[in-house]
């Protein structure tokens, strides 16, 4: 078998996933969408843009060229953002074959359709759902850079795929996997935990303290599980590391997008000055929009997401959006986190 391995595409998440795997001793192609951001990461190993501090490896090799960034390779990791999933998938068909293992990295839905990633990926690739495997989980790209000690979870509906992709990923120095079969709940927790994290950012931009951002991250957590519940994941996964564990490092990390993106909406800038401030992806404001349609699609109640929604698209004031979830009917917690859905994963 061949030890190269393609990465789509060079933003920072790309980048710093085709570290860990050239340090796991594979040749990486790292598709670029330029000569020049190709150019400046084989001639100076450096993509300054996303990752300033950053050294690559020796063995990443950059090309604008799809041809030739998936000749003769085994695995495709795609780190597009949510946005451009399905064009990326287009143009990369003509040089899949469906039995290669495709890895994605993406937290994000398709906005218009609110499918998920891998269903994206299936329809456009025409791959094999047991070749499609999701790696999420709690990551900032700037720490694994600096062989921080980070884990993620491989979630796939085979065992095979999983256990592929975390023998790909997986070194015992800083990068550790877990596999995980819950392929819908891994893709779910992983998209809706950037809304929870633009909302703890907007507390934190607020001037609110330590009491609030926890009832935000743990309340959120119970809107991911009901909604994620009647999507057909296992709640149980949104205890883990692409639930709790992504949850915790974005809604309180410095290195986080969706947390800054928050933060400065609840200093009072607007949603266009935010996104002109930020050069890089920011999947919690599409991910709202889509949480919106969902909320009615399945009939769940997302009220932090439905207060966000009303914060980034319809102007409403964030402290007003705080005083209407503070001011919701009382509830019995229990009852509230659908508690017979636990129950029946658990029978
Ligand atoms: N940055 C992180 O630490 C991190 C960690 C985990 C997951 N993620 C997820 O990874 C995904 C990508 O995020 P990122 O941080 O790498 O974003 P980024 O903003 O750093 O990079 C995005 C990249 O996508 C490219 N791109 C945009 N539109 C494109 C198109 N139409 N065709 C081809 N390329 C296109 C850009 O040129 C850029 O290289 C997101 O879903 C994000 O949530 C990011
Ligand atoms: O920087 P953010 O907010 O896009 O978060 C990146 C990752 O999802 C953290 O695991």
């Amino acid at each position: 078998m061949s030890d190269k391995v393609t990465v789509l595409v060079a933003g920072s998440w790309g980048t710093a996933l085709a570290c860990v795997l050239a340090d796991n001793g594979f040749r990486v192609s790292l598709w670029t969408r330029s000569d020049e951001q190709a150019n400046e990461i084989n001639e100076h190993h450096t993509n300054r843009k996303y990752l300033p501090e950053a050294v690559l490896p020796a063995n990443i090799t950059a090309t604008p060229s799809l041809a030739e960034a998936m000749q003769d390779t085994q695995a495709v990791l795609i780190v597009a953002p949510s946005k451009a999933m399905r064009e990326v998938c287009r143009q990369l068909k003509p040089f899949y074959h469906e039995d290669m293992l495709c890895v994605h990295a993406t937290k994000g839905f398709e906005t218009e359709s609110l499918k998920r990633m891998s269903t994206v990926i299936s329809e456009e690739l025409g791959a094999k759902e047991s070749n499609i495997v999701v790696l999420s989980g709690p990551s900032h790209a700037e720490e694994v850079v600096k062989r921080m000690p980070t884990t993620v979870v491989v979630a796939s509906r085979n065992e095979r795929a999983a256990a592929a992709a975390q023998t790909l990923f997986m070194n015992e120095e800083y990068f550790r996997v877990y596999t995980n079969l819950d392929m819908i709940g891994v893709e779910l927790a992983g998209a809706l935990k950037n809304i929870i994290a633009l909302g703890a950012g907007m507390s934190d931009g607020l001037g609110y303290g330590d009491n609030a951002k926890a009832a935000l991250l743990t309340r959120g957590i119970a809107e991911m599980v009901r909604v994620g519940s009647e999507m057909g994941a296992n709640p149980l996964t949104f205890a883990g590391l692409a639930g709790i564990g992504d949850l915790m490092v974005t809604g309180t990390s410095r290195h986080s997008r969706n947390w800054r993106a928050g933060y400065m909406l609840g200093q009072g800038k607007s949603l266009d000055e935010v996104m002109d401030s930020m050069n890089m992806v920011v999947e919690g404001i599409r991910t709202t929009q889509a949480a919106h349609d969902m909320s009615r699609k399945y009939d769940v109640q997302m009220p932090i997401a439905e207060q966000l929604y009303r914060v980034l698209f319809e102007k409403s004031d964030p402290r007003e959006a705080v005083e209407a979830l503070m001011g919701r009917d009382p509830k019995n917690e229990m009852e509230s986190m659908k508690l017979e859905i636990w129950q029946q994963w658990h029978s």
